[in-house]
């Protein structure tokens, strides 16, 4: 199989692991690249910038910082496999001490799709979001106004902080602190939450993908879009934004873990 492997870059513990499950890898005769940033730390030639991996099979060692980034990244989707190095890592499905046996009696797999929300404005593609995309104030303490439009229909306006556009794998993320609902990753909907709204009867709403959803930024105040926490663009003033499912999802390796499982034991105690 054709593996690629990426580490978080400010951790050398987990760089070190990296390496030495690259070695185990290839032991076990699969065909090893680095990504590009890993290759630098661990002063290796030749690693391939995300834009360019084309393998069976992306490892990344990290928390979910690291997995979004390499979601975002990648031109083309490639079936993800995380390993825990991080503080939460609710996108990652072994800890570092399962992955030897795990990879040892693996010789196939199977892929999970998880839906990511696609942004666009004025025809243009503004980015892919596996959690969420953010638009925020660029002012605190100052409101953006917002409309929101479902099949061409007013649904609501409102003045808030900012407003999250989640997908249901981000219902567990930002969605969940900002008061949202956890929601089934095999429910296909958008979530829309927003933040500190100033109406006193204002409720998150779950939107499906058949629908055309609109959201207008009613005001010419600066603000920002946020995608996975990555990538931050200028929103231009009065946007329309189009929002859709994205044709093309994440792609994670079915590891048997349950969701709701997982729930349970890393977010009640955060
Ligand atoms: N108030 C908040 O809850 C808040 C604020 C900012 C960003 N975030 C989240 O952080 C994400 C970016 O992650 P990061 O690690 O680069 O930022 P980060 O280092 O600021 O950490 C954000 C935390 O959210 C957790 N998280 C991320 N995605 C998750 C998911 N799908 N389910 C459960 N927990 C998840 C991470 O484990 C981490 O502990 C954003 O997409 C956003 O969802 C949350
Ligand atoms: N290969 C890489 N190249 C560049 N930046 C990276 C790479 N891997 C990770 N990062 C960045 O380094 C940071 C590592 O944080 P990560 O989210 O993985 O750990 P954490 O915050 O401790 O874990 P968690 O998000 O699970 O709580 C993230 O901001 C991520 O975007």
């Amino acid at each position: 199989m054709r593996v690629t492997l990426v580490s978080r870059l400010d951790d050398a513990e987990a760089l070190r692991y990296t390496a030495s499950l690259g070695r185990e890898l290839k032991d076990l005769g699969h065909d090893v690249v680095l990504e590009e940033g890993t290759a630098r730390h661990l002063r290796r030639n030749g690693g391939t910038p995300f834009e360019e991996i084309d393998a069976d099979l992306v490892v990344v060692v990290g928390g979910d910082g690291s997995v979004l980034l390499t979601v975002q990244r990648m031109r083309k989707q490639v079936p993800i496999l995380g390993i825990n190095w991080g503080e939460v890592g609710f996108l990652t499905d072994l800890e570092p001490g399962e992955a030897i046996d795990f990879f040892a009696s693996l010789d196939a797999f199977e892929v999970e799709q998880r839906m990511r929300v696609r942004l666009s404005a004025g025809g243009r593609v503004l980015g892919d979001a596996l959690n969420e995309v953010l638009i925020v104030t660029d002012r605190p303490a100052k409101m953006l106004r917002f409309g929101v439009y479902v099949d061409g229909t007013l649904s609501e306006r409102f003045r808030a902080d900012g407003l999250l556009v989640s997908t249901p794998t981000g219902s567990t993320a930002y969605a969940m602190s900002a008061g949202g609902p956890i929601v089934d990753p095999q429910i296909e909907g958008i979530l829309l939450v927003p933040l500190a709204p100033y109406m006193l009867s204002s409720r998150p709403h779950i939107i499906s993908t058949g629908r055309r959803l609109e959201i207008t930024l009613e005001t010419d105040k600066p603000a920002h879009l946020v995608i996975d926490g990555q990538t931050t663009l200028e929103l231009p003033k009065e946007a329309t934004l189009m929002v859709k499912k994205s044709d093309q999802p994440a792609l994670f390796v079915n590891t048997d873990k349950q969701f709701f499982e997982k729930v349970n034991r890393k977010l009640r105690n955060l």
